[in-house]
């Protein structure tokens, strides 16, 4: 037996266990165990049930214990969406969002991503390094053991491969576990204005075939939105990333109703993300080839646009993932508080969907529901455990943390 870890006498132990994604009522089912434990062995998790039952089966010595009575233990969250390597910040845009301009129209002026595009090309790689290090430490502590992060402030090939090179490099020499996405795709650079079938074009014979060849990328994900990469555009692009190997994300939906629902339900698309004017028709077909629906209640909340219709899509079979949306424009936070209360308050999800939607289905939005998100004998032990003894008072506290301990791969981590 490798190195063990034990957790015991847990007041309340969230497994959300079961076959992911969750869909419908399954999402409120959390596989509670009251008086629960988990024995992790060499970072995996090797039993798990009631204390009591649980401890009569170990054989061999426990090299720690933690006591967490009074406490409630979950999976780790899994932001599934976020942005987090990028150089400047926007700060003079999100005042000018304050007096009234919208996000498009300051696109539209020549702001917004292509903003955050000259200042990311500016920085070193070292840099952004550090600041993506910040951003993940900070993360951490609110107890998120996985962050998919894409590129897309580079949207040339050397600074695309710059973000890259950075999730690479902090892969391992910090807790966050990274899933990469490129997404060169995320606007229209200065010198391709007008020409975005061109710059699809360069994307997929200059840039892809690097991503590919080097590894650099599980996801292939595009900005489908009018006045950025038409439907046309973004089929063309994910069809070619798919060919090198890379699974299909979509921004779908967000500013006006396109039909990236659709396209990702004819690709297969592991998610599709935002979806703040998805059609009856895009959710129907989501809910038919089960692509996950990562809904992004911080931006929606910082652009003050309505809120996705997530209880209209968990009703309607469609598995619902939540995450940050962490970026320097639309949404600059990382706070899983935030998105709980957003999500129970405003989006009518329970607290059993919203953890479901922050666990189990956001693994399962980065194509990881095999290894994290549930705690499961043959799992990775990404654990957090509460102050609290029920996810009752994560929705309660509201825009607090209440995490106590963050395990990484059966290691602690962190602790408050
Ligand atoms: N909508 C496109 N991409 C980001 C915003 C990026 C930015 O404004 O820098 C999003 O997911 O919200």
């Amino acid at each position: 037996m490798g190195e063990t870890l034990l957790i015991k006498n847990a007041a309340e132990l969230v497994t959300c266990s079961g076959s992911a994604p969750k869909t419908g009522a399954a999402m409120n089912d959390l596989g509670i165990i009251h008086d629960g434990a988990v024995l992790v062995e060499d970072g995996i998790i090797t039993k798990v049930g009631a204390t009591a039952e649980l401890l009569s089966a170990i054989t061999g010595p426990v090299d720690k214990e933690i006591d967490a009575a009074g406490k409630c233990v979950l999976p780790g969250f899994v932001d599934s969406h976020t942005h987090f390597v990028f150089g400047g910040y926007r700060a003079e845009e999100f005042s000018w969002r304050l007096r009234g301009d919208t996000y498009m129209e300051i696109m539209e002026r020549g702001g917004g991503i292509v903003n955050t595009v000259r200042d990311t090309r500016l920085a070193s790689k070292q840099e952004l390094k550090e600041l993506a290090r910040k951003r993940l430490d900070s993360m951490l502590a609110l107890g998120v053991t996985t962050v998919e992060g894409k590129s897309g402030y580079g949207l040339d090939l050397d600074t695309e491969i710059k973000q890259l090179e950075v999730m690479a490099e902090l892969q391992g020499e910090q807790a966050v576990e990274i899933v990469t996405t490129f997404m060169g795709a995320h606007a229209v650079p200065q010198e391709y204005q007008g020409r975005s079938g061109e710059f699809i074009d360069f994307l997929i014979n200059e840039v892809l075939p690097v991503v590919a060849e080097r590894k650099l990328a599980e996801f292939c994900d595009v900005f489908c939105e009018k006045g950025v990469f038409s439907v046309d555009e973004s089929r063309r692009l994910l069809l070619a990333a798919s060919k090198l190997g890379m699974k299909s994300k979509l921004h779908a939906d967000e500013i006006v109703q396109l039909g990236g629902a659709e396209l990702a339900a004819e690709l297969a698309a592991v998610s599709a993300d935002h979806l703040l004017h998805v059609s009856d028709e895009g959710i129907r077909k989501m809910a038919e080839t089960k692509v996950v629906a990562t809904l992004l209640p911080a931006t929606a909340f910082s652009l003050k646009e309505p809120y996705a219709r997530g209880r209209v899509m968990i009703d309607s079979g469609v598995p619902v993932a939540l995450a940050s949306d962490f970026n320097p424009g639309s949404c600059f936070t990382g706070s899983i508080p935030l998105i709980i209360a957003l999500a129970t308050l405003y989006m009518g999800l329970t607290p059993a969907e919203t953890i479901s939607a922050l666990t189990i289905n956001a693994a399962a939005a980065v194509d990881k529901a095999d290894k994290i998100g549930s705690i499961e004998s043959g799992k990775q032990a990404d654990i957090i455990i509460l102050e609290h003894p029920s996810h009752l008072y994560l929705p309660y506290h509201i825009g607090v943390s209440i995490v106590e301990t963050v395990i990484k791969k059966g290691k602690v981590v962190w602790s408050k």
